[in-house]
Protein backbone atom coordinates (compact mmCIF):
# COMPACT_ATOMS: atom_id res chain seq x y z
CA UNK A 1 0.00 0.00 0.00
CA UNK A 2 1.58 3.20 -1.28
CA UNK A 3 -1.11 5.63 -0.86
CA UNK A 4 -4.77 6.36 0.40
CA UNK A 5 -7.09 4.09 -2.13
CA UNK A 6 -10.09 6.32 -1.34
CA UNK A 7 -11.04 10.01 -0.20
CA UNK A 8 -11.95 10.64 3.55
CA UNK A 9 -15.33 11.76 2.21
CA UNK A 10 -15.64 8.62 0.18
CA UNK A 11 -15.49 5.95 2.15
CA UNK A 12 -14.79 6.66 6.00
CA UNK A 13 -13.66 3.52 7.40
CA UNK A 14 -11.85 2.49 4.67
CA UNK A 15 -10.06 5.72 4.54
CA UNK A 16 -9.43 4.71 8.22
CA UNK A 17 -7.65 1.71 8.05
CA UNK A 18 -5.36 2.99 5.05
CA UNK A 19 -4.38 6.08 7.10
CA UNK A 20 -3.04 3.77 10.74
CA UNK A 21 -1.76 2.07 8.18
CA UNK A 22 0.34 4.27 5.60
CA UNK A 23 1.10 6.33 8.44
CA UNK A 24 2.95 2.78 9.97
CA UNK A 25 0.85 3.23 13.56
CA UNK A 26 -1.11 -0.18 13.35
CA UNK A 27 0.39 -3.16 12.69
CA UNK A 28 -2.08 -6.21 12.26
CA UNK A 29 -2.26 -9.81 14.24
CA UNK A 30 -3.61 -13.09 13.87
CA UNK A 31 -5.80 -13.03 16.74
CA UNK A 32 -9.43 -10.63 16.34
CA UNK A 33 -9.20 -7.31 18.09
CA UNK A 34 -5.95 -7.38 18.74
CA UNK A 35 -3.24 -4.88 17.17
CA UNK A 36 0.21 -3.87 17.17
CA UNK A 37 0.77 -0.32 18.45
CA UNK A 38 3.86 0.57 16.62
CA UNK A 39 6.24 3.20 17.36
CA UNK A 40 4.64 6.43 15.71
CA UNK A 41 0.78 5.64 17.63
CA UNK A 42 2.87 4.40 21.03
CA UNK A 43 5.18 7.55 21.45
CA UNK A 44 1.40 9.81 20.91
CA UNK A 45 0.66 7.23 23.75
CA UNK A 46 3.53 8.41 25.92
CA UNK A 47 3.74 11.67 25.04
CA UNK A 48 -0.42 11.54 26.76
CA UNK A 49 1.16 9.55 29.47
CA UNK A 50 3.82 12.21 30.11
CA UNK A 51 1.30 14.97 30.39
CA UNK A 52 -1.14 13.39 32.31
CA UNK A 53 1.19 11.97 35.20
CA UNK A 54 2.42 15.46 35.89
CA UNK A 55 -1.37 17.14 36.11
CA UNK A 56 -2.64 14.02 38.46
CA UNK A 57 0.92 14.89 40.12
CA UNK A 58 -0.50 18.26 41.14
CA UNK A 59 -4.08 16.16 42.52
CA UNK A 60 -2.35 14.54 44.63
CA UNK A 61 -2.67 11.09 42.65
CA UNK A 62 -0.16 8.04 43.15
CA UNK A 63 0.88 5.73 40.72
CA UNK A 64 0.19 1.79 41.48
CA UNK A 65 0.32 -1.01 39.53
CA UNK A 66 -2.29 -3.77 40.50
CA UNK A 67 -2.71 -7.53 39.26
CA UNK A 68 -3.59 -8.41 35.71
CA UNK A 69 -5.72 -11.52 37.41
CA UNK A 70 -8.91 -11.15 39.35
CA UNK A 71 -10.31 -14.79 41.39
CA UNK A 72 -13.85 -15.66 39.91
CA UNK A 73 -14.92 -14.52 43.36
CA UNK A 74 -13.67 -11.42 42.95
CA UNK A 75 -15.12 -10.46 40.00
CA UNK A 76 -18.54 -12.33 40.83
CA UNK A 77 -18.94 -9.94 43.94
CA UNK A 78 -20.51 -7.56 42.33
CA UNK A 79 -23.24 -9.84 40.83
CA UNK A 80 -26.13 -7.53 39.37
CA UNK A 81 -23.38 -5.30 37.66
CA UNK A 82 -21.37 -7.91 36.42
CA UNK A 83 -23.81 -9.83 34.86
CA UNK A 84 -24.15 -7.70 31.73
CA UNK A 85 -20.70 -7.39 31.42
CA UNK A 86 -20.02 -11.37 31.67
CA UNK A 87 -19.67 -12.19 28.22
CA UNK A 88 -17.08 -9.95 27.46
CA UNK A 89 -14.86 -11.53 30.59
CA UNK A 90 -11.58 -13.23 29.24
CA UNK A 91 -11.17 -16.23 31.74
CA UNK A 92 -7.56 -18.55 32.18
CA UNK A 93 -8.43 -22.15 32.63
CA UNK A 94 -5.37 -23.57 32.17
CA UNK A 95 -1.62 -23.88 32.81
CA UNK A 96 0.27 -26.22 30.69
CA UNK A 97 -1.84 -28.93 29.95
CA UNK A 98 -2.81 -28.48 33.59
CA UNK A 99 -6.62 -27.38 35.04
CA UNK A 100 -6.59 -24.77 36.82
CA UNK A 101 -8.86 -25.55 40.23
CA UNK A 102 -10.57 -22.21 39.38
CA UNK A 103 -10.79 -20.01 36.53
CA UNK A 104 -8.84 -16.51 36.97
CA UNK A 105 -10.40 -13.35 34.80
CA UNK A 106 -7.96 -10.96 33.35
CA UNK A 107 -8.96 -7.31 34.34
CA UNK A 108 -11.48 -5.49 32.01
CA UNK A 109 -11.56 -2.75 34.86
CA UNK A 110 -9.71 -2.86 38.07
CA UNK A 111 -12.56 -2.45 40.88
CA UNK A 112 -13.19 -5.91 42.13
CA UNK A 113 -9.22 -5.94 42.29
CA UNK A 114 -8.32 -2.65 44.29
CA UNK A 115 -11.08 -2.75 46.53
CA UNK A 116 -10.26 -5.18 48.70
CA UNK A 117 -7.00 -3.41 49.50
CA UNK A 118 -9.46 -0.14 49.78
CA UNK A 119 -10.96 -1.92 52.77
CA UNK A 120 -7.86 -2.84 54.19
CA UNK A 121 -5.79 0.28 53.80
CA UNK A 122 -8.66 2.71 55.11
CA UNK A 123 -9.68 2.77 58.83
CA UNK A 124 -9.55 6.53 59.83
CA UNK A 125 -10.70 9.34 58.03
CA UNK A 126 -6.80 10.30 58.40
CA UNK A 127 -6.01 7.58 55.82
CA UNK A 128 -8.42 9.67 53.40
CA UNK A 129 -8.28 10.95 50.52
CA UNK A 130 -6.79 7.87 48.88
CA UNK A 131 -6.02 8.78 45.21
CA UNK A 132 -4.31 6.00 43.15
CA UNK A 133 -3.98 5.92 39.39
CA UNK A 134 -2.65 3.24 37.22
CA UNK A 135 -1.57 2.82 33.55
CA UNK A 136 -2.35 -0.49 32.58
CA UNK A 137 -3.83 -2.64 29.54
CA UNK A 138 -7.30 -4.38 30.03
CA UNK A 139 -9.30 -7.14 27.89
CA UNK A 140 -13.09 -7.13 27.03
CA UNK A 141 -13.76 -9.76 24.77
CA UNK A 142 -16.13 -7.53 22.51
CA UNK A 143 -18.27 -9.03 20.14
CA UNK A 144 -18.83 -5.69 17.90
CA UNK A 145 -16.74 -5.18 15.11
CA UNK A 146 -13.27 -4.05 16.53
CA UNK A 147 -11.57 -1.24 14.74
CA UNK A 148 -7.72 0.16 15.73
CA UNK A 149 -7.84 2.08 18.56
CA UNK A 150 -11.45 2.95 18.92
CA UNK A 151 -13.00 -0.92 20.09
CA UNK A 152 -10.46 -3.58 20.34
CA UNK A 153 -9.89 -6.64 22.59
CA UNK A 154 -7.20 -5.57 24.37
CA UNK A 155 -6.60 -1.72 25.19
CA UNK A 156 -4.21 0.55 26.87
CA UNK A 157 -5.51 3.13 29.36
CA UNK A 158 -5.54 4.78 32.65
CA UNK A 159 -7.72 3.97 35.12
CA UNK A 160 -7.95 6.45 38.50
CA UNK A 161 -9.91 5.40 41.93
CA UNK A 162 -9.96 7.81 44.69
CA UNK A 163 -11.79 7.77 48.35
CA UNK A 164 -12.83 10.09 49.81
CA UNK A 165 -14.60 11.47 53.83
CA UNK A 166 -17.34 13.33 51.70
CA UNK A 167 -19.49 13.59 48.89
CA UNK A 168 -18.38 16.92 47.82
CA UNK A 169 -14.66 15.91 48.30
CA UNK A 170 -15.54 12.80 45.67
CA UNK A 171 -17.32 15.04 43.26
CA UNK A 172 -14.39 17.80 43.01
CA UNK A 173 -12.10 14.99 42.31
CA UNK A 174 -15.10 13.85 39.45
CA UNK A 175 -15.07 17.27 37.85
CA UNK A 176 -11.04 17.52 38.21
CA UNK A 177 -10.45 14.49 36.24
CA UNK A 178 -13.04 15.52 33.45
CA UNK A 179 -11.53 18.47 33.01
CA UNK A 180 -7.99 16.88 32.69
CA UNK A 181 -9.97 14.64 29.69
CA UNK A 182 -11.27 18.00 28.81
CA UNK A 183 -7.53 19.06 28.36
CA UNK A 184 -6.26 16.01 26.67
CA UNK A 185 -8.31 16.76 23.38
CA UNK A 186 -8.69 20.18 23.48
CA UNK A 187 -4.61 21.25 24.28
CA UNK A 188 -2.63 17.97 23.54
CA UNK A 189 -5.11 16.67 20.60
CA UNK A 190 -7.16 19.71 18.99
CA UNK A 191 -10.19 17.92 19.41
CA UNK A 192 -13.17 19.77 21.13
CA UNK A 193 -15.35 18.03 23.21
CA UNK A 194 -18.69 18.44 25.27
CA UNK A 195 -18.74 17.47 29.10
CA UNK A 196 -21.70 16.72 30.20
CA UNK A 197 -23.42 14.51 32.33
CA UNK A 198 -24.74 10.57 30.87
CA UNK A 199 -28.07 10.04 31.39
CA UNK A 200 -29.76 7.27 33.64
CA UNK A 201 -29.63 5.04 30.78
CA UNK A 202 -25.93 5.57 29.69
CA UNK A 203 -24.38 5.84 32.86
CA UNK A 204 -21.95 3.60 34.62
CA UNK A 205 -24.61 0.96 36.78
CA UNK A 206 -22.07 0.61 39.61
CA UNK A 207 -22.09 4.22 40.43
CA UNK A 208 -23.83 7.06 41.07
CA UNK A 209 -23.57 9.62 38.64
CA UNK A 210 -21.32 9.42 35.51
CA UNK A 211 -19.37 12.23 33.54
CA UNK A 212 -18.26 12.16 30.28
CA UNK A 213 -16.56 14.04 27.36
CA UNK A 214 -17.93 13.69 24.02
CA UNK A 215 -16.51 14.34 20.57
CA UNK A 216 -17.73 14.68 17.13
CA UNK A 217 -16.51 12.68 13.79
CA UNK A 218 -17.50 14.34 10.84
CA UNK A 219 -16.21 12.24 8.84
CA UNK A 220 -18.80 9.58 10.19
CA UNK A 221 -21.51 12.06 11.57
CA UNK A 222 -21.14 10.29 14.95
CA UNK A 223 -19.98 11.15 17.96
CA UNK A 224 -17.90 9.29 20.58
CA UNK A 225 -17.04 8.76 24.07
CA UNK A 226 -13.69 10.37 24.69
CA UNK A 227 -13.03 9.75 28.34
CA UNK A 228 -15.84 9.29 31.42
CA UNK A 229 -15.28 10.23 35.13
CA UNK A 230 -17.74 8.31 38.03
CA UNK A 231 -18.63 9.74 40.90
CA UNK A 232 -19.24 6.22 42.81
CA UNK A 233 -21.24 7.29 45.56
CA UNK A 234 -20.83 4.83 48.61
CA UNK A 235 -21.87 1.59 46.42
CA UNK A 236 -18.61 -0.04 46.51
CA UNK A 237 -17.80 1.35 49.83
CA UNK A 238 -20.84 -0.64 50.94
CA UNK A 239 -19.90 -3.89 48.70
CA UNK A 240 -16.39 -3.47 50.06
CA UNK A 241 -16.78 -2.75 52.93
CA UNK A 242 -14.60 0.19 52.94
CA UNK A 243 -15.28 2.17 56.26
CA UNK A 244 -13.51 4.83 58.02
CA UNK A 245 -13.88 6.36 61.45
CA UNK A 246 -14.53 10.16 61.24
CA UNK A 247 -13.44 13.21 63.85
CA UNK A 248 -16.20 11.82 65.83
CA UNK A 249 -15.14 8.21 66.06
CA UNK A 250 -18.69 7.19 64.14
CA UNK A 251 -18.05 4.99 61.27
CA UNK A 252 -18.58 6.10 57.89
CA UNK A 253 -18.61 4.35 54.60
CA UNK A 254 -16.17 6.37 52.12
CA UNK A 255 -17.22 8.20 48.93
CA UNK A 256 -15.71 7.18 46.38
CA UNK A 257 -14.44 7.96 42.48
CA UNK A 258 -12.68 6.25 38.96
CA UNK A 259 -12.21 7.58 36.03
CA UNK A 260 -10.60 6.58 32.28
CA UNK A 261 -9.08 7.41 29.12
CA UNK A 262 -7.90 4.73 26.49
CA UNK A 263 -5.88 4.84 23.17
CA UNK A 264 -8.80 5.31 21.54
CA UNK A 265 -8.32 9.10 22.18
CA UNK A 266 -5.23 8.35 19.26
CA UNK A 267 -8.13 6.66 16.70
CA UNK A 268 -10.28 10.31 17.92
CA UNK A 269 -7.28 12.21 16.70
CA UNK A 270 -6.57 10.47 13.72
CA UNK A 271 -10.25 10.72 12.54
CA UNK A 272 -10.69 14.38 13.52
CA UNK A 273 -7.39 15.53 11.78
CA UNK A 274 -6.61 13.33 8.91
CA UNK A 275 -6.83 14.52 5.34
CA UNK A 276 -6.79 12.69 1.97
CA UNK A 277 -2.85 12.52 1.90
CA UNK A 278 -3.28 10.39 5.46
CA UNK A 279 -2.27 11.41 9.32
CA UNK A 280 -2.39 15.02 9.89
CA UNK A 281 -0.64 15.29 13.50
CA UNK A 282 -1.44 18.16 15.81
CA UNK A 283 2.25 19.73 16.42
CA UNK A 284 1.81 18.76 20.69
CA UNK A 285 1.87 15.44 20.20
CA UNK A 286 3.34 14.91 16.72
CA UNK A 287 6.64 12.91 17.55
CA UNK A 288 8.29 14.24 15.19
CA UNK A 289 7.45 18.30 14.64
CA UNK A 290 9.59 19.03 11.97
CA UNK A 291 11.60 16.86 9.30
CA UNK A 292 14.39 18.59 7.10
CA UNK A 293 14.96 17.06 3.35
CA UNK A 294 17.92 18.03 1.66
CA UNK A 295 17.25 18.57 -2.22
CA UNK A 296 20.25 16.18 -3.23
CA UNK A 297 21.70 16.85 -7.25
CA UNK A 298 24.87 17.75 -8.64
CA UNK A 299 24.02 21.60 -8.13
CA UNK A 300 23.77 19.85 -4.80
CA UNK A 301 25.83 17.57 -3.12
CA UNK A 302 25.12 15.57 0.10
CA UNK A 303 28.43 16.99 1.41
CA UNK A 304 27.45 20.38 0.92
CA UNK A 305 23.92 19.88 2.13
CA UNK A 306 24.68 17.91 5.10
CA UNK A 307 26.69 20.30 7.30
CA UNK A 308 23.69 23.14 6.15
CA UNK A 309 20.87 21.05 7.29
CA UNK A 310 22.62 19.94 10.34
CA UNK A 311 22.78 23.17 11.66
CA UNK A 312 18.84 24.10 11.26
CA UNK A 313 18.12 20.64 13.58
CA UNK A 314 20.78 21.45 16.15
CA UNK A 315 18.95 24.83 16.04
CA UNK A 316 15.56 23.12 16.38
CA UNK A 317 16.77 20.84 18.74
CA UNK A 318 18.49 23.58 21.03
CA UNK A 319 14.54 25.31 21.20
CA UNK A 320 12.83 21.66 22.23
CA UNK A 321 11.42 21.27 19.16
CA UNK A 322 11.31 17.26 18.11
CA UNK A 323 13.06 17.38 14.42
CA UNK A 324 14.42 14.80 11.68
CA UNK A 325 17.11 15.49 8.93
CA UNK A 326 16.17 12.68 6.77
CA UNK A 327 19.55 12.26 5.02
CA UNK A 328 18.92 8.78 3.77
CA UNK A 329 20.50 8.10 -0.08
CA UNK A 330 18.33 5.56 -0.89
CA UNK A 331 15.08 7.66 -1.08
CA UNK A 332 14.40 10.76 -3.51
CA UNK A 333 13.13 14.00 -2.26
CA UNK A 334 9.32 13.13 -4.04
CA UNK A 335 9.55 9.81 -1.56
CA UNK A 336 10.38 11.59 1.31
CA UNK A 337 8.08 14.08 1.26
CA UNK A 338 5.08 11.90 0.48
CA UNK A 339 6.38 9.44 3.35
CA UNK A 340 6.20 12.35 6.03
CA UNK A 341 2.80 13.89 4.63
CA UNK A 342 1.40 10.05 5.06
CA UNK A 343 2.61 9.95 8.83
CA UNK A 344 1.56 13.83 9.35
CA UNK A 345 4.30 15.52 10.60
CA UNK A 346 3.33 19.13 11.29
CA UNK A 347 6.40 20.63 9.05
CA UNK A 348 8.59 19.97 6.34
CA UNK A 349 11.69 21.75 5.52
CA UNK A 350 13.35 21.50 2.25
CA UNK A 351 16.84 22.43 1.74
CA UNK A 352 17.70 22.89 -2.63
CA UNK A 353 20.69 24.91 -3.82
CA UNK A 354 19.04 28.30 -4.18
CA UNK A 355 18.09 27.81 -0.56
CA UNK A 356 21.85 27.51 0.47
CA UNK A 357 22.67 30.41 -1.71
CA UNK A 358 20.03 32.46 -0.14
CA UNK A 359 20.68 31.22 3.47
CA UNK A 360 17.31 30.26 3.97
CA UNK A 361 15.06 27.13 3.70
CA UNK A 362 11.51 26.33 2.11
CA UNK A 363 8.68 25.05 4.76
CA UNK A 364 5.77 23.68 3.76
CA UNK A 365 2.35 23.13 6.46
CA UNK A 366 1.05 19.67 6.05
CA UNK A 367 -2.19 20.71 7.25
CA UNK A 368 -3.15 23.47 5.13
CA UNK A 369 -0.33 22.76 2.42
CA UNK A 370 1.10 26.55 3.03
CA UNK A 371 4.63 26.55 1.87
CA UNK A 372 6.70 29.81 2.94
CA UNK A 373 10.37 30.80 2.47
CA UNK A 374 12.17 31.42 6.45
CA UNK A 375 15.75 32.77 6.55
CA UNK A 376 17.47 30.13 8.61
CA UNK A 377 18.88 32.73 11.16
CA UNK A 378 16.40 32.40 13.47
CA UNK A 379 14.49 29.74 11.57
CA UNK A 380 14.10 27.62 15.26
CA UNK A 381 12.22 30.63 16.69
CA UNK A 382 9.99 31.26 13.63
CA UNK A 383 8.90 27.20 13.35
CA UNK A 384 8.03 27.18 17.06
CA UNK A 385 5.60 29.88 16.86
CA UNK A 386 4.31 28.38 13.22
CA UNK A 387 3.92 25.18 15.03
CA UNK A 388 1.98 26.86 18.39
CA UNK A 389 -0.35 28.85 15.09
CA UNK A 390 -0.77 25.37 13.53
CA UNK A 391 -2.47 23.68 17.02
CA UNK A 392 -4.82 26.40 17.04
CA UNK A 393 -5.82 26.67 13.72
CA UNK A 394 -6.19 22.68 14.24
CA UNK A 395 -8.50 23.13 17.03
CA UNK A 396 -10.44 25.98 15.59
CA UNK A 397 -11.19 24.22 12.56
CA UNK A 398 -12.17 20.76 13.99
CA UNK A 399 -14.79 23.54 16.25
CA UNK A 400 -15.72 25.03 13.69
CA UNK A 401 -17.02 21.47 12.17
CA UNK A 402 -18.55 20.25 15.60
CA UNK A 403 -20.41 23.86 16.16
CA UNK A 404 -21.56 23.65 12.80
CA UNK A 405 -23.08 19.71 13.05
CA UNK A 406 -25.19 20.62 16.38
CA UNK A 407 -28.61 22.04 15.70
CA UNK A 408 -31.49 22.71 18.49
CA UNK A 409 -34.13 20.79 17.80
CA UNK A 410 -37.44 20.68 19.93
CA UNK A 411 -39.93 18.64 17.44
CA UNK A 412 -40.10 14.74 16.94
CA UNK A 413 -40.80 15.71 12.74
CA UNK A 414 -37.07 17.08 12.83
CA UNK A 415 -35.40 14.71 14.72
CA UNK A 416 -34.74 11.85 11.99
CA UNK A 417 -33.69 14.49 9.02
CA UNK A 418 -31.11 15.90 10.85
CA UNK A 419 -29.50 12.71 11.75
CA UNK A 420 -29.41 11.75 8.15
CA UNK A 421 -27.31 15.62 7.94
CA UNK A 422 -24.94 14.05 9.82
CA UNK A 423 -25.97 16.41 12.95
CA UNK A 424 -26.06 15.82 17.07
CA UNK A 425 -29.39 17.53 17.98
CA UNK A 426 -29.69 19.36 21.47
CA UNK A 427 -33.12 18.56 22.47
CA UNK A 428 -35.78 19.33 25.51
CA UNK A 429 -35.90 16.36 27.87
CA UNK A 430 -37.71 15.01 30.07
CA UNK A 431 -35.24 13.02 31.78
CA UNK A 432 -37.23 10.36 30.94
CA UNK A 433 -36.03 7.88 32.92
CA UNK A 434 -39.08 5.60 34.23
CA UNK A 435 -40.74 4.90 30.78
CA UNK A 436 -37.50 4.61 29.38
CA UNK A 437 -38.26 7.39 26.65
CA UNK A 438 -34.59 7.13 25.65
CA UNK A 439 -35.05 3.46 24.49
CA UNK A 440 -38.12 4.80 22.47
CA UNK A 441 -36.26 7.53 20.73
CA UNK A 442 -33.68 4.69 19.97
CA UNK A 443 -36.13 2.43 18.45
CA UNK A 444 -38.13 4.73 16.53
CA UNK A 445 -35.05 6.79 15.34
CA UNK A 446 -33.40 4.02 13.56
CA UNK A 447 -36.82 3.02 12.22
CA UNK A 448 -37.18 6.19 10.93
CA UNK A 449 -33.71 6.40 9.39
CA UNK A 450 -34.20 3.40 7.55
CA UNK A 451 -37.75 4.42 6.15
CA UNK A 452 -35.86 7.81 4.96
CA UNK A 453 -32.97 5.68 3.26
CA UNK A 454 -35.48 3.44 1.62
CA UNK A 455 -34.20 -0.02 3.33
CA UNK A 456 -36.78 -2.24 5.68
CA UNK A 457 -35.29 -4.49 7.44
CA UNK A 458 -31.78 -3.42 6.99
CA UNK A 459 -29.67 -5.80 8.61
CA UNK A 460 -29.12 -5.76 12.68
CA UNK A 461 -25.70 -4.21 12.60
CA UNK A 462 -26.45 -1.84 10.52
CA UNK A 463 -29.77 -0.39 11.61
CA UNK A 464 -28.24 -0.19 15.22
CA UNK A 465 -26.05 1.95 14.36
CA UNK A 466 -28.60 4.17 12.90
CA UNK A 467 -30.18 4.66 15.88
CA UNK A 468 -29.94 7.70 17.99
CA UNK A 469 -28.71 7.58 21.60
CA UNK A 470 -28.09 10.28 24.12
CA UNK A 471 -24.44 11.59 24.53
CA UNK A 472 -24.71 13.52 27.83
CA UNK A 473 -26.57 16.32 29.50
CA UNK A 474 -24.29 18.98 28.54
CA UNK A 475 -23.04 20.86 31.81
CA UNK A 476 -23.69 24.11 29.41
CA UNK A 477 -27.65 24.16 28.93
CA UNK A 478 -29.16 26.36 26.56
CA UNK A 479 -32.19 28.48 28.30
CA UNK A 480 -35.55 25.93 28.71
CA UNK A 481 -38.76 28.19 28.58
CA UNK A 482 -40.92 27.27 31.06
CA UNK A 483 -43.48 24.75 29.36
CA UNK A 484 -41.14 23.62 27.03
CA UNK A 485 -42.19 20.08 25.91
CA UNK A 486 -39.61 17.30 26.34
CA UNK A 487 -39.58 16.05 22.20
CA UNK A 488 -40.32 12.34 22.86
CA UNK A 489 -42.65 12.04 25.93
CA UNK A 490 -44.40 15.42 25.56
CA UNK A 491 -44.01 15.47 29.40
CA UNK A 492 -42.44 18.83 30.63
CA UNK A 493 -38.66 19.25 29.78
CA UNK A 494 -36.74 19.13 32.82
CA UNK A 495 -33.01 19.90 30.79
CA UNK A 496 -31.87 19.87 27.21
CA UNK A 497 -30.22 16.54 26.08
CA UNK A 498 -27.53 15.65 23.68
CA UNK A 499 -28.27 13.26 21.08
CA UNK A 500 -26.36 11.71 18.44
CA UNK A 501 -25.45 8.71 16.22
CA UNK A 502 -22.15 7.15 18.03
CA UNK A 503 -19.64 4.89 17.97
O1 LIG B 1 -15.22 3.53 33.32
C1 LIG B 1 -14.47 3.39 34.26
C2 LIG B 1 -13.23 4.20 34.45
C3 LIG B 1 -12.07 3.38 34.87
C4 LIG B 1 -12.42 2.38 35.95
N1 LIG B 1 -13.64 1.63 35.67
C5 LIG B 1 -14.78 2.46 35.41
C6 LIG B 1 -16.07 1.65 35.16
C7 LIG B 1 -15.89 0.54 34.14
C8 LIG B 1 -17.26 0.04 33.68
N2 LIG B 1 -17.10 -1.32 33.13
C9 LIG B 1 -16.86 -1.44 31.78
N3 LIG B 1 -16.68 -2.64 31.22
C10 LIG B 1 -16.70 -3.78 32.01
C11 LIG B 1 -16.48 -5.04 31.40
C12 LIG B 1 -16.50 -6.17 32.20
F1 LIG B 1 -16.30 -7.38 31.63
C13 LIG B 1 -16.72 -6.10 33.58
CL1 LIG B 1 -16.72 -7.55 34.52
C14 LIG B 1 -16.95 -4.87 34.19
C15 LIG B 1 -16.93 -3.71 33.39
C16 LIG B 1 -17.13 -2.39 33.97
O2 LIG B 1 -17.32 -2.23 35.17
MG1 LIG C 1 -18.03 -1.98 26.89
Amino acid sequence: LLALQCKKDENFPQWYTDVIKLSEMIAYYDISGCYILRPWSYKIWEMMQDWFNVEIRKLGVDNCYFPLFVSQDRLEKEKDHVEGFAPEVAWVTKSGDADLAKPIAIRPTSETIMYPAFSDWIKSHRDLPLKLNQWSNVVRWEFKYPTPFLRSREFLWQEGHTAHATYDDAQVMVMQALDLYRRVYEELLAVPVVRGYKTEAEKFAGGHMTTTVEAYIQGSGRAIQGATSHNLGQNFGKMFDIKFQDEKGESQIAWQTSWGLTTRTIGVMIMVHGDDTGLVLPPRVAPIQVVIVPIISKKLPMEQAKPYCEAILQELEELGLRAKFDDRTMYNPGWKYNHWEQKGVPVRIEVGPRDIEQKQARCVLRYNGDKIDVNIDGIATILKDKLEDIQEKMFAKAKEARDSHVVQVTEWKDFVPNLELNNLMLTPWCGGEHEDWEEWVKTTSREESLKARGEEGEDEKTATSLAAKTLCIPFDQPELPEGTKCIASGKPATCWVLWGRSY
